[in-house]
């Protein structure tokens, strides 16, 4: 009885205890914290569970969009977040400086499968600079023009699957899907999924299944270890990628000296020495590298082309004035017709798919019109300058004239592959690949959309990777007779 009586009274301490703590945390962090004065929504001051949670039920970058159209153009969508959504942070954030804002590794830590940095996922600056060295090669403008024989040849077979349907409605999503995975896989392993074949890749689904949750790794370390569901997926599917990596790296390795190596980023990888500092690539880096070029390249430039796709078909003039151009321009694919350039920059503008949230965290210095102390975590979201009506008229309009003169706040607001030293390293891989794919099929069909694509299903879903929600693109390519 005593016992029992001793317990009680120690539980009920504690939950006191828990209770005062949780009390007086609310109330410094609602009343007394340096980040009082900012506006925001009451539950986001309290916890970065509000965040967390909207991330999980897949609205995050619909509910901060929300937020600043509610609150302004800066919101404290965190006790410790700032969001914002002008001009004048942008280079602040994301920007050269002699004080930069480092990524957050609340986020891009849980991007690390084997606890080994990639390109994307490190937070330290010296590392950082030393891979982008390493990798720079192979993904400038000029290092990328090398790889066009090798995309060429599996845009050629895309082609032929379109053409096979001989203009009875097809399905693009899944196939457009395939051939950026069957792209970046060749480019980045040596050795394509086949995903245009149309069999299920088991390294594939694997990175598929890891990177649905990994996300949330970086702001919940112990999902990691979570026995069910997706979480359990994930961390089954973790040494599968790694061997299959190793193994590509290995097979690689021995077709270099057998003199068989293609030209491709797996090379520059293995080939690339950095004279500062004197270090080539670890194989887990190459690892690391390898899969996120997987998660950063192919989901991005195939939802981009179905998205351009899907917006000229529903404007019959705009498609025929680019389709002209296209028709004119290629096959001289070192030319980029301008109205083409015009229409992906509005389609990027609208639809692209990486306009979620990029954080950073400030090392102590003046952003916008404040001094931000070291260790806030602070973002300029990409969704909601794109649409800002002081600077896009009438944003939610889908205008690729405007992009003729453009004003240089609109050339500032709109930064699909984002700025400064974080930037997109795959941007003009991107181009080559998207430019191909879509300049060759305007060239050899005539496209529509066919009637079962609803502007429903073309909604965005808002899984950090924007993409169409209802996963399908239905068009009719009918073969042109010339
Ligand atoms: C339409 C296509 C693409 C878009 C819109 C896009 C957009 C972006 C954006 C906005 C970022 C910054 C993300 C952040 O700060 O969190 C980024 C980073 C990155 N992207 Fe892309 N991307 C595209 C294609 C590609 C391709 C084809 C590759 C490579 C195969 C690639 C590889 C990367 C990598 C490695 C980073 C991290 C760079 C760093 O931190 O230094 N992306 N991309």
């Amino acid at each position: 009885m005593n016992l029992t009586m001793d317990l009680l009274s120690h539980t009920t301490w504690l939950a006191c205890s828990i209770l005062v703590y949780g009390l007086l945390l609310a109330v410094h962090r609602v009343f007394f914290h340096p980040l009082r004065t900012y506006p925001g929504p009451l539950l986001g001051k309290l916890t970065s569970l509000y965040m967390t949670a909207t991330t999980a039920l897949g609205h995050n970058t619909y509910t901060r969009f929300d937020l600043h159209r509610k609150y302004g153009p800066v919101v404290r969508t965190g006790p410790n977040e700032l969001s914002f959504a002008d001009q004048d942070t942008i280079k602040a954030i994301y920007g050269q400086s002699s004080e930069p804002c480092l990524k957050a590794p609340s986020f891009y830590k849980g991007f690390t499968m084997t606890g080994t940095e990639s390109v994307f996922s490190s937070t330290d600056r010296d590392l950082h600079v030393r891979m982008r060295r390493l990798l720079s090669n192979g993904f400038s403008q000029k290092g990328v023009v090398h790889f066009e024989t090798d995309i060429a040849s599996l845009v050629e077979r895309y082609l032929r699957i379109v053409g096979d349907a001989a203009g009875a409605p097809l399905d693009l999503y899944d196939l457009t899907h395939h051939l950026f995975l069957d792209i970046t896989s060749h480019l980045a392993f040596a050795r394509s999924f086949d995903a245009l074949s149309g069999r299920p890749h088991q390294a594939a689904a694997d990175i598929d299944t890891y990177f649905a949750v990994c996300p949330m790794f970086g702001q919940l370390p112990l999902a990691r270890y979570l026995p069910f569901g997706p979480f359990r997926a994930a961390r089954e599917a973790q040494p599968r990628i790694i061997r299959s990596v190793q193994a590509s790296i290995d097979a690689f390795r021995e077709q270099l000296r057998q003199g068989t190596a293609d030209n491709g980023l797996l090379r520059h990888m293995v080939e690339a020495k950095d004279s500062e500092s004197d270090t080539r690539f670890s194989d887990l880096e190459m690892i690391e590298n390898s899969v996120i070029f997987i998660i950063a390249g192919s989901g991005t430039s195939a939802t981009t082309v179905l998205y351009l796709l899907y917006e000229m078909a529903k404007r019959p003039a705009l498609q025929q004035r680019l389709v002209d151009e296209v028709r004119q321009a290629f096959p001289d694919s070192t030319v980029f017709p301008d109205y083409d350039v015009a229409n992906k920059l509005e389609t990027l503008r609208l639809r692209g798919p990486l306009q979620s949230v990029a954080p950073r965290v400030s090392p102590g210095k003046v952003i916008g019109k404040a001094f931000v102390p070291a260790g806030v975590v602070v973002s300029n979201l990409q969704y909601a300058t794109h649409r800002d009506p002081d600077v896009f008229a009438d944003p939610l309009a889908f205008q690729p004239q405007r992009w003729e003169d453009a004003t240089p706040a609109m050339k500032t607001m709109a930064r699909p592959f984002n700025i400064g030293p974080r930037n997109c390293i795959g941007m003009h891989l991107a181009r080559v690949q998207m430019l191909l794919t879509v300049c060759v099929l305007y060239q050899r069909f005539d496209l529509s959309l066919d009637l079962r694509t609803t502007d429903a299903m073309m909604e965005m879903r808002d899984l950090g990777l924007m993409a169409p929600v209802g996963k399908q693109l239905w068009m009719r390519a009918v073969p042109r007779s010339v």
